[in-house]
This record gives C-alpha cells, sequence and structure tokens, in this order.
C-alpha cells in the first residue's frame, strides 16, 4: 500500500457520533450494570458536567444517592462523592499520616526534595483529580463500612489515590494496605507512580509483588499486587492478618482469582471483623478488623453490592479531561489494516501526542509494528519520527515496561498493546487511542470425545473493555479513541465479560483451595462453574481429575502430602509435579532448568519466518532427538557455557546467531533461583544431576505431563491417553516430523487442527508405572 492512499481513507471512514454517553448510560442501567456517565465527553458535555459539578450538593452524608434521589429502595446504601461542597480533603503534604513532610525529593526513581517545582506539579496534580473532591465524604464511608463498593470514571484516581486517602487519613493502622490487580504490569507501573506521589523509593512505604518479582520491606504500607499473589498469600496467611485493608480493583474483569479472593474475603471478614447485633453493639474480637473496598470504572456494583450484604455503593462522578469518541462508519473486516491506516491519518493530521493501538494478539501485533515501521521509513523527512513499542502477556516484563520510557523529542511513539494495557494503566504522553475492537480470551474447549483444554480464541470485546480502552486517552489532558467499528456494533456488545471462573482451566485454583481446606463446590462464589460432574467435560471435572493424575489428591479428592509440596511451587500444578518427582529420579537440577525456562514470560527459540532455513540450521544444534524439553535443556546448558566464559556483548551476539531470546535465559535464571528457595523448605537437593542419563528427566517431566500425552495411531496422528481427542505435533516442535510410540506435550493449540506443542518422546512402559494409569485401567 503506498503511502499516499491511507491519508484519507480512513477519517473518511471514521465520523465522530452523535454525542452517546447518555445512550451508554441507558444501555448500562437497562443491563442492571454500571451508572457510567459520559464516556465520551464532548467539550460541550464535559462543560455541562463540571458546570453541574459546581452546583451540586455535598453528599459526603452519604444519602443523597443516584437512586435515592429516584426512590429506589436502595436508597441509604448508594451515595455519590464528587461533588465540589464536600468538607476539602487536607492538604495532603501536611495532614497528619502524611508522609511527605518527612521525606526527600522526586526524581522519578527515588524520592526528591520537597517542595521542588516537580514535586508541587505531582501535589497539584493529585488535588485536581475528581477523587479530591470526595477525599473526606469517601473515607468516612470506607470508615464506616465493612465492605465499600466504589464506582469511578476512568482517570478520576481510584486506584491511585484511594491507598494513599486510608493511609493518610489512618485508616489502616494495624496493617498493610493491599491493592491487587488482575495484571502484572498494572501493580508495577501503580506502584511506581504511588511512590513518586509519596516520594519515597519504590520497595519502602509502597512497593509491589507479581510472580517471579517483588519490591517491598517491613516498612512497606500500600503494596499493589497481582490477584494471583494474594491467593498464593492466602496458604500461608489464611486470614490476611497482615492486611488492614483490602482493595480490589478492576473488579469487573471477574478473573479467577478475583473471584476466588472476594470469596475468600467473604470467610475472612466474618472471622475478623466484629459481629454487631441491630443495635450496633460488637461481640467479636475487634483487634484485627479487615476493610474491603471493591473497585472499578465498569462493573456491576449491584451484584457485588448483594454477594456482600448489600454493602455501600459510592459514585465518583467526572474524568479529568474530555476523550472524544470516534467510530467507522463502517465495519472494518482487516482490523489491522484499518489501525495502520488510522494510526498514519493521526500522525499526518492531529497534534502531538502518542498513539495506543488495542489488537488481540501478539501475532497481530508483531505483524503490524512491521508494517508500521516500514511505511513510516517512507515519510517524508520533515515528518516527526515514529517509534513503536509493543506490549503483551508474554512478552519480557522489562520490554513491556518500555512503553513506559519518554519519548524522544521530534517523535510519536505509538504502542501496540493487547489487553494488558487495557485496565489500571496510565502510559504519560498516550493522547490517542486506536480500538479493534478485538481481545484474545482464555476459553476451556470441552471434547464431546473426552477431555477439554484451555485455548486463546479471538473474540468482540465487550462495553466495559471499549471504555477502559477509551478510558487510557485523556488521562494527562484532552484525548481521542478511535473504534474501528460502528455505534451499532457497540451498541449491540455485551455490556461485560463471561467471568473467568466459567470459561476456564481450574487446576491450579482446585490445587491452591485444597491446601486451604477449602473445596471449590463449598465456597460462596458470586458464580459458581457447572460442578454437574458429567465426566470431563467441565472444568471442575477435569481439574480433578488432573490433580488426581499429578498424585496431588487422591480418590476420595482429598490434598496428598505430595500435592502439598506441589502448591508451595508458583508453577503450573504439572511442572510442579515435575519438580517434586525429579528428587525421587535424581534430576532437579535439569527439571529445574526446563521448567524455569517453560515459565518465563516469553519463549525462547525465536521464530522468525524469513530466515525459516538460518533458524532451522541454528536450532539443529540444541535440537536433542526425544524432543522439545530435552532440546530446552540443551541450550540452556550451552548458554551457561558461553556465560561462564564471554563477556556480555559476545553472549547477546551467541543467542542472536542462535535465535535464542537471551531476556528469557536471564528470566529463566531469576525464576530458577526461586524453585532452588523453595526446593531448600521442602528438602529437595536441587544440587543432584541426572548428568549423562537424560532418559531420568523425561521421566520427571512425564510425571507432570502425565494428563499431556498420547499414543501414536496407525493413520501417524496421535490419540490423548486420558481421552480421545486426535493431536498433531505443531510444525515448530523438534519431533514433528518423527513418529514415536508415545508423547507427552506441554499444551494443545487450537486452529484448524488441534497441535501439540511442547513435545517429547516417552517410553509408552512409562505410563505402567503410574498408580493412576493402572488404577484406571484396573
Ligand atoms: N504513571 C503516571 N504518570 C503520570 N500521571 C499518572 C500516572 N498514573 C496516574 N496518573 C494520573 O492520575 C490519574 C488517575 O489515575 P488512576 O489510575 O488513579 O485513575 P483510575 O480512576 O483508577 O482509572 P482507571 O479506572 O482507568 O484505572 C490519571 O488520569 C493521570 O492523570
Amino acid at each position: 500500500m503506498p503511502t499516499t492512499t491511507y491519508s484519507t481513507k480512513t477519517i473518511q471512514k471514521i465520523r465522530e457520533p452523535a454525542y452517546y454517553g447518555v445512550k451508554t448510560e441507558k444501555n448500562h442501567k437497562r443491563a442492571k450494570s454500571v451508572p457510567w456517565v459520559d464516556v465520551s465527553d464532548d467539550d460541550e458535555k464535559s462543560k455541562r458536567n463540571s458546570l453541574k459539578r459546581k452546583n451540586s450538593i455535598v453528599n459526603g452524608n452519604a444519602d443523597h444517592s443516584r437512586n435515592g434521589q429516584n426512590g429506589h429502595k436502595n436508597k441509604k446504601r448508594r451515595s455519590s462523592i464528587q461533588n465540589g461542597d464536600t468538607p476539602q480533603s487536607k492538604d495532603l503534604a501536611n495532614s497528619p499520616g502524611s508522609s511527605q513532610s518527612k521525606r526527600g525529593h522526586i526524581n522519578g526513581s527515588g524520592p526528591s526534595t520537597p517542595h521542588t517545582a516537580k514535586f508541587k506539579a505531582v501535589q497539584e496534580q493529585r488535588k485536581q483529580l475528581p477523587i479530591a473532591k470526595g477525599r473526606e465524604a469517601l473515607i468516612e464511608e470506607i470508615n464506616k463500612n465493612n465492605v465499600t463498593i466504589l464506582l469511578g470514571e476512568t482517570g478520576s484516581g481510584k486506584t491511585t489515590q484511594v491507598p494513599q486517602y486510608i493511609l493518610e487519613s489512618g485508616l489502616a493502622r494495624n496493617g498493610m494496605i493491599a491493592v491487587t490487580q488482575p495484571r502484572k504490569v498494572a501493580a508495577t507501573s501503580l506502584a511506581q507512580r504511588v511512590a513518586v506521589e509519596q516520594n519515597v523509593s519504590l520497595g519502602d512505604l509502597v512497593g509491589y509483588a507479581v510472580r517471579f518479582d517483588e519490591k517491598s520491606s517491613a516498612q512497606t504500607r500500600i503494596k499493589y499486587l497481582t490477584d494471583g499473589m494474594i491467593v498464593r498469600e492466602l496458604m500461608s496467611d489464611p486470614l490476611l492478618s497482615n492486611y488492614s485493608v483490602i482493595i480490589v480493583d478492576e473488579a469487573h474483569e471477574r478473573t479467577l482469582r478475583t473471584d476466588l479472593l472476594i470469596a475468600n474475603l467473604k470467610k475472612i471478614q466474618a472471622k475478623r471483623n466484629p459481629k454487631t447485633d441491630p443495635k450496633g453493639k460488637g461481640n467479636a474480637d475487634t483487634s484485627n478488623p479487615l476493610k474491603i473496598v471493591i473497585m472499578s470504572a465498569t462493573l456491576d456494583a449491584e451484584k457485588f453490592s448483594k454477594f456482600y450484604h448489600n454493602a455501600k455503593i459510592l459514585y465518583v462522578k467526572g474524568r479529568q479531561h474530555p476523550v472524544k469518541i470516534y467510530h467507522s462508519a463502517e465495519s472494518q473486516l482487516d482490523y489491522t489494516d484499518a489501525a495502520m491506516r488510522t494510526f498514519f491519518q493521526i500522525h499526518t493530521d492531529q497534534p502531538p501526542g502518542d498513539v495506543l493501538i488495542f489488537l488481540p494478539g501478539q501475532e497481530d501485533i508483531e505483524s503490524l509494528q512491521k508494517s508500521i515501521e516500514l511505511y513510516a521509513k517512507q515519510l517524508p523527512s520533515d515528518k516527526s519520527e515514529v517509534l513503536t513499542c509493543t506490549m503483551f502477556a508474554a512478552q519480557e516484563h522489562s520490554q513491556n515496561n518500555k512503553a513506559f520510557s519518554p519519548t524522544p523529542p521530534n517523535t510519536r511513539k505509538c504502542i501496540l498493546a493487547t489487553n494488558i494495557a487495557e485496565t489500571s494503566i496510565t502510559i504519560p504522553g498516550i493522547k490517542y487511542v486506536i480500538d479493534t475492537g478485538k481481545c484474545k480470551e482464555k476459553q476451556y474447549l470441552a471434547r464431546i470425545s473426552g477431555g477439554g483444554f484451555d485455548t486463546l480464541l479471538t473474540r468482540d470485546i465487550t462495553k466495559s473493555s471499549a471504555m477502559q480502552r477509551a478510558g487510557r486517552a485523556g488521562r494527562e489532558g484532552t484525548g481521542a479513541c478511535f473504534r474501528l467499528y460502528t455505534e451499532d456494533a457497540f451498541n449491540t456488545m455485551a455490556v461485560s465479560g463471561e467471568p473467568e471462573i466459567l470459561r476456564c482451566s481450574l487446576t491450579s485454583s482446585i490445587l491452591n483451595l485444597k491446601c486451604l481446606g477449602q473445596n471449590l463446590e463449598e465456597l460462596d462464589l458470586m458464580d459458581k462453574p457447572d460442578l454437574d460432574s458429567m465426566a470431563d467435560l467441565k472444568p471442575v471435572a477435569s481439574a480433578l481429575k488432573t490433580l488426581w493424575l499429578l498424585g496431588a489428591i487422591d480418590n476420595h479428592q482429598k490434598l496428598t502430602p505430595s500435592g502439598r509440596q506441589m502448591a508451595l511451587f508458583p508453577l503450573e500444578p504439572q511442572y510442579a509435579c515435575a519438580v517434586v518427582a525429579s528428587k525421587e529420579y535424581g534430576c532437579t537440577s535439569e527439571v529445574l532448568d526446563i521448567v524455569s525456562v517453560l515459565s518465563a514470560s516469553s519463549k525462547l527459540f525465536i521464530d522468525i519466518s524469513e530466515q525459516r532455513d538460518a533458524v532451522t540450521e541454528a536450532r539443529r544444534k540444541f535440537r536433542h532427538p526425544s524432543g522439545d524439553h530435552l532440546t530446552v535443556l540443551n541450550a540452556v546448558k550451552a548458554y551457561r557455557d558461553i556465560a561462564a566464559s564471554e563477556n556480555k556483548h559476545s553472549r547477546r551476539e551467541w543467542c542472536r546467531k542462535h535465535f535464542l531470546n537471551e531476556r528469557t535465559f536471564l528470566e529463566a535464571r531469576d525464576i530458577r533461583e526461586q524453585l532452588v528457595v523453595t526446593c531448600g523448605r521442602i528438602g529437595i537437593d536441587v544440587s543432584v544431576s541426572a548428568k549423562e542419563n537424560e532418559d531420568l528427566v523425561i521421566r520427571s517431566m512425564g510425571h507432570g505431563l502425565a494428563g499431556n500425552s498420547a499414543f501414536l495411531q496407525a493413520d501417524g496422528t496421535y490419540k490423548q491417553t486420558m481421552g480421545q481427542t486426535i493431536v498433531k505435533v505443531h510444525p515448530g516442535s523438534s519431533l514433528c516430523d518423527k513418529k514415536v510410540p508415545a508423547i507427552i506435550y506441554d499444551d494443545l493449540m487450537y486452529t484448524n487442527q488441534i497441535y501439540a506443542r511442547g513435545v517429547s518422546s516417552i517410553p509408552k512402559s512409562f505410563f505402567l508405572s503410574l498408580d493412576a494409569f493402572k488404577q484406571r485401567k484396573a
């Protein structure tokens, strides 16, 4: 496509819709969901809102709720806290309990001198956030209620400010404030921002914890952490007694771990908080009560309120800066092409400002990145430069964080991201969002023929996602969001997605619950997965079967001692099982090498389609005849040798030459260190090595992957041992052109066929030694 043709095409197709914030609110009301106002603030509407805000009455006493005004029966439980007349927040820098006056400078990474221009600017910015006007009312409500549901528009200041208000008001005297996030990148970037606002070094007063990475200390009072990390903490501290306040942010995402957390928090609160009689007199231990705050911009607040015994719902209205929303006038079938045309249209016609493009997955991101870079080179020299960055879950953390780096002068940054950039985060400089309307979602695919597996399917986003995406613009100034779908398409989108607990594999979560002495079916969940035990079609039954195969639970579904050991590892249960089994086979060192690489966020082997022959040739060096697991091990050993003798530059060059991702090696090294600590806790000697006897390594992996195994059939395909599904070996596997009697594999990928990835050959006789297989036969 020549560069001249895209410049007008997209904009002709995109038109500004009739104002539709009101329609959105109506739709949500009808769906009994988010009472949202003004997603798409056009300038006029925004002015009108701010006028209204100035004129409205304070809702600090919590009884001027929307529903209250409408005569809703729930009126006492809802209130709006956006208004200007609320008792004003104290000057944060001087408020009691505020740490700012005691600390040093701001420079982005550590404290700086108080009262520098930058420090003052950040404090001024905080005061301007819509939520600041309701600070006192908000604190009062959180103080009065055990559970508070807080709905506030994207960018109103919930995630960064509420934890600080709670800290500064002294509401969390007995413990830390946890703020949970569904995603790593949000947890770390928010902690960074709040550390700057508090003028402290990251890891002191403000810290974070995500899988394989933590920055916190004994001084930490506000901790941003992924929902997965706090669910793991339940295993060592079932009452979460280190925390006084737990804020569940972006609760609308309804991740599996968020659902497990909110169910557990209900139980914990019943134990930790006083049971008050109708007259308000407490009769239980009050020494360490827990407060819960549930937050989101797009939440079914009523449902959460009902779940928590009619908890109070509060609203924060308004966003700091308006975001103009444009819809495509026609459907865009080729959304990557449409995204590219829109990007260059913005680059050609619009004022400076970085662009964030939402795409469903890594493949689309990488292909669009290439196209954008290619066309950017052909731009006239007087145009500003284009710098692309990518963000997706399978990319290493530090690489994702590059999107947050300042944009160089005379450059427009273009960030291509999946929905990991959809909620919570503020990427400085982003003024424009391009939303393709697509995402990838994990889905448990049940097979009528037996068994099932998680796979990623591309699908249309929900209204809630569309609003979150638009909300990434307009965080530092006015913004615009270009939706590559029609307004009608938006109107027909589901309000929110199906909770993960109803559509994903539950193996790891059920194992964690077993360690807490809980059964999924007994837990008071907001939405219960299908517990009908109709064999393997149901995720619960399938997860229990996998755990039984791993030997993590017995025939009565009771946790076994090795199941308890497996749960201690921050790994998928299959890999944890392989590590536990490696003790018996005397090959822990090798198994740790392999599972560390397999647990890293990005792939070790880089595939470049244009250099397929060179890639195949380079890989031959590591290729092991038994398959991909020992091929990984060979690469780890080779890298270790190089790392011992060569400098950083030569190491990097070696990796480049062999199409290996050095970042994966480095990440795997850190993961391995953490696994070594866990092994030490349960008496597994990590120095024990199989040496030349690599068959032992495959057998250990086989214990973990017994449920992911298949036998060769006469027609050359493989049939699952634990189901009827027919699988093929993925073309990227070192076993793809071989036929072996039995295989184990890491996962299945569903395209037009079902492919097994991460495949190794294993003796068929191995399965006869497994108790689970023996029992099954019997
Ligand atoms: N890293 C950052 N750099 C610059 N400004 C930031 C940063 N993080 C937050 N802000 C500012 O604080 C505002 C509020 O952010 P915050 O994340 O608290 O809002 P929110 O209401 O939680 O939004 P969302 O629902 O989208 O998560 C942003 O709009 C932005 O102006």
